[in-house]
């Protein structure tokens, strides 16, 4: 017996490039993703400055095809629709945390492009109000959600194919330091700079693959980051980080930058039987390759290595690994991947949640207070009414 799967109608916020990707995705018939539970509709667009260009942003996700979308010309007349469940807040990281509340007050769900706000307090707020508001809210990082994320977290910690994972490194960089200096990832004013845009995602992949741990027991890891800052905009151009987990004995680096793309192994995940790699991109990988260590080079546990003449032998193994699993991950339907988040909203939406299991309010708070003492080391503040809090 097929039940009729519950419906989220989600309200657009911003008509940007984001904003296109991810609701040509909502518009996307679930069955290409084998989902039968939960479907979306778009109930609503709102643009900042007139309803004729959210009726042109409407027009262009239905590539010209008629629909049944309102159009609103502010913010503050979309989070006010009736026919919408949840706002996606699709505007500059500089607005985020502005627009987030203005939803949340409205009472709508939200789900908010990563990352959350441009600092951990203006993150804190919103999840207080959340709360208070027994509304959903979750950042919208959706790398997360796709199949590739969850194989690699069931193989790491159901499956343990690395035993104990000691050693991570992710990095994401793309060349936009040339981009015309009013681009977005260059003005301090839309909160620029490689770590809050690019570098949310290396710590992504550290979070995914140390703080997820069950062993890790919640342990935050302890935090030194280094910054080089362009000469034109003073943000930051290169941004690298070391987080230790101490107790659980793990060691991580994220990276970021805006000159060189990463290598096609932007992410390595290093444990005692092997180490797991993933490809390009950070954002939306294409596959991992599961490689394990010769028997005779795992030193599992409390176990050392057989005496002086194997430990010898490790030190002189130029890099053996076996290659035992490539897995690929195609996204069905000519979709962005988006669709998987958004799936995970309805879900818990549906089920009375206030936050989406996978991606847990509580991270995204760690992941912002990271990333403001990163900057405070590195001095890299954003002006003032960027940074400020609303009283509470
Ligand atoms: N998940 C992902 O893969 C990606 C996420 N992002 C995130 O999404 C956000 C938006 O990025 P993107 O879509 O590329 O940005 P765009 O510049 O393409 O779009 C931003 C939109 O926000 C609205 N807006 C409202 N106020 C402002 C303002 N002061 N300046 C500029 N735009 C404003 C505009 O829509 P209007 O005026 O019509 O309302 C504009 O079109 C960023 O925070 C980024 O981190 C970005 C790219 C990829
Ligand atoms: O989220 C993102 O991923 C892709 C990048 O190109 C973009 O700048 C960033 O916002």
């Amino acid at each position: 017996m097929t039940s009729t799967p519950f419906t989220l109608r989600w309200g657009i916020l911003a008509t940007g490039n984001i904003a296109e990707l991810f609701s040509r995705d909502l518009l996307k018939d679930p069955s290409i993703r084998s989902v039968s539970d939960v479907r979306h509709v778009i109930s609503a667009i709102g643009a900042s400055s007139s309803a004729t260009k959210a009726s042109a942003f409407a027009t262009k996700i239905h590539d010209g095809k008629p629909h049944n979308v309102t159009c609103h010309g502010s913010y503050s007349a979309l989070v006010a629709d009736e026919n919408v469940d949840i706002i996606y807040i699709a505007t500059p990281h500089s607005h985020h945390y502005q627009h987030a509340l203005l939803a949340l007050r409205a009472g709508k769900h939200v789900l908010c492009e990563k990352p959350m706000t441009i600092n951990a307090a203006q993150t804190a707020h919103l999840i207080q109000v959340a709360k208070e508001k027994g509304l959903f809210l979750m950042e919208a990082v959706w790398t997360r959600f796709f199949p590739l994320s969850r194989e690699l977290n069931r193989l790491l910690f159901k499956e343990k194919v690395l035993g104990k994972i000691s050693h991570v490194t992710a990095d994401f960089g793309l060349p936009f330091s040339k981009a015309d200096l009013s681009h977005r990832l260059l003005d301090p004013k839309l909160g620029g700079g490689a770590l809050l845009d690019l570098g949310i995602y290396s710590l992504t992949w550290v979070m995914m693959a140390c703080y997820a741990d069950p062993d890790n027991q919640g342990e935050k890891p302890s935090v030194v980051g280094q910054m080089l800052k362009t000469k034109e905009t003073g943000v930051d151009e290169f941004t690298t980080i070391s987080l230790m987990f101490e107790k659980s004995r793990v060691s991580a680096t994220a990276s970021c930058n805006m000159t060189v793309r990463s290598t096609e192994d932007f992410c390595r995940i290093q444990g005692e039987l092997g180490d797991i790699t993933v490809q390009w991109s950070p954002f939306r990988p294409k596959s991992f390759t599961l490689e394990i260590l010769p028997e005779k080079m795992q030193v599992v546990g409390e176990k050392k290595a057989d005496g002086e003449e194997e430990l010898a032998q490790y030190k002189q193994q130029p890099h053996e690994r076996i290659v035992k699993e490539v897995r690929k991950f195609d996204i069905p339907g000519d979709g962005h991947g988006m669709f998987y988040e958004a799936d995970a909203c309805a879900r818990a939406i549906r089920d009375g949640k206030t936050e989406a299991e996978i991606c847990p309010l509580g991270e995204s708070q760690l992941t912002m207070e990271i990333m403001d003492k990163v900057r405070e080391m590195n001095g890299l503040r954003y002006p003032e009414e960027l940074e400020a809090v609303e009283s509470y």
